[in-house]
């Protein structure tokens, strides 16, 4: 039977719920087929050499030919048809009762002993966030602030806390630079009014190295502990972007304009005993007690009473709430920008295409 337009539809719908990343060929497939069953054959003028993705996009498409676009929507339906059935759609229930184990790609939550525990867990991109990792952080935490656990804890699997956005997300995106930045701009808007909203209390338990994005969050958590092999880095100038999170505000606010300029502007990266001494993080640990001490601890502080913290909580942000919300707006805008910039497109495809190591 052939594809119908809902078959299409239904298969656009299905791409972004696969659990498995298929991959830069097959995404490029999937690109290729998208373009030829709506647009028809590929009429674009080739990009120049240097600008790699785009090139790499036409290259796919072109290679269609004069493919029908009937045809092209078939393939393109059978091909998401054989992903879905090898990576089962991602799904994230409800949690809160002590045990209950919700896993999406790229993050792992738990909830035990009034804690929700939401890992970053992609070890071995060094749990760099990719799109789908920060919409399952949006809901994972709103789930958390309605049911029954107290506190929520964010840490690392493996040697890195998180290398903060992943740098593949707007190279791998579908749609080109322009269609990654507004998507890129909505996702960080909601993603971080998240944790401006959230109305429990927040700890990090930085494990290791955070860089980016993981960093400026931490201006919106309520403790930050660190194990002293924690370092703290915010490339934000390297990379052609801007602050996010409310860095620009919090930052400031934090450790004096000085200290954030040498964080924010020039991208120096802090030790844990520095990010200490600026007000970023709460405490330091040495590596080799700190997850005893840290979790310890954090087993102690959820079983104070529950709605006196959120009450505290929301007495502490209260004042605070509209002018992060409104900075928040202002770096998403500005980050927008940044992202279809000259600086930051070089930056990252420097990034994506370095020499791997031998
Ligand atoms: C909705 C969008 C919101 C966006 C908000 C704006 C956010 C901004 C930021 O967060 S800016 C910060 C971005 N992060 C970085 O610039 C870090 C980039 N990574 C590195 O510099 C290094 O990888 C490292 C210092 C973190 C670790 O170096 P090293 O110990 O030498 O390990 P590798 O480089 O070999 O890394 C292992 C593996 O992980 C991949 N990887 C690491 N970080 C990222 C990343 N941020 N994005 C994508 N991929 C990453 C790396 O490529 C290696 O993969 P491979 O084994 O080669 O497949």
């Amino acid at each position: 039977m052939r594809a119908t337009q809902q078959d299409f539809e239904n298969a656009m719908n299905q791409v972004k719920l696969l659990k498995k990343d298929p991959g830069n060929e097959v995404k490029l497939r999937l690109y290729a087929l998208y373009k030829q069953a709506t647009e028809g054959p590929c009429t674009m003028p080739k990009p120049g050499v240097f600008d790699f993705v785009n090139k790499a996009k036409w290259d796919a498409w072109n290679a269609l030919g004069s493919l029908p676009k009937e045809t092209a929507r078939q393939n393109y339906v059978d091909l998401v048809s054989s992903l879905s059935s090898s990576s089962e759609a991602s799904s994230q229930g409800k949690g809160g009762a002590d045990g209950k184990a919700q896993e999406s790609k790229g993050i792992l939550v738990t909830s035990e002993g009034g804690i929700t525990k939401i890992t970053f867990n992609r070890p071995s991109k060094k749990n760099a966030i990719t799109f789908q990792m920060y919409q399952d952080i949006i809901l994972a935490l709103k789930n958390a602030s309605t049911d029954d656990t107290v506190i929520t804890v964010f840490t690392g699997a493996g040697d890195y806390y998180s290398s903060g956005n992943d740098l593949t997300n707007f190279t791998s995106a579908s749609g080109g630079m322009e269609e990654a930045a507004n998507k890129g701009a909505i996702v960080l808007r909601e993603f971080v009014n998240t944790f401006i909203d959230f109305p429990k209390p927040l700890v990090a338990v930085v494990n290791g190295p955070a860089v980016g994005i993981s960093v400026t969050l931490l201006g919106l958590f309520d403790a930050v502990y660190a194990s002293d092999r924690a370092t703290f880095h915010t490339p934000f100038s390297h990379l052609g972007q801007s602050p996010e999170a409310c860095s620009s505000y919090t930052f400031p606010k934090m450790m004096g304009s000085a200290k954030a300029a040498e964080m924010l502007l020039f991208g120096k990266k802090l030790t844990a005993r520095e990010a200490w001494a600026q007000g970023l993080v709460t405490e330091v640990f040495p590596e080799s007690t700190f997850e005893t001490e840290v979790w310890t601890r954090l087993k102690t502080y959820a079983k104070l009473p529950p709605n006196s913290m959120r009450i505290s909580k929301e007495l502490i942000r209260k004042n605070e709430k509209e002018k992060l919300h409104a900075v928040n707006e202002e770096e998403c805008t500005t980050l927008r920008a940044r992202w279809l910039s000259e600086e930051c497109i070089n930056a990252i495809m420097s990034f994506v295409t370095r020499k791997p190591k031998l």
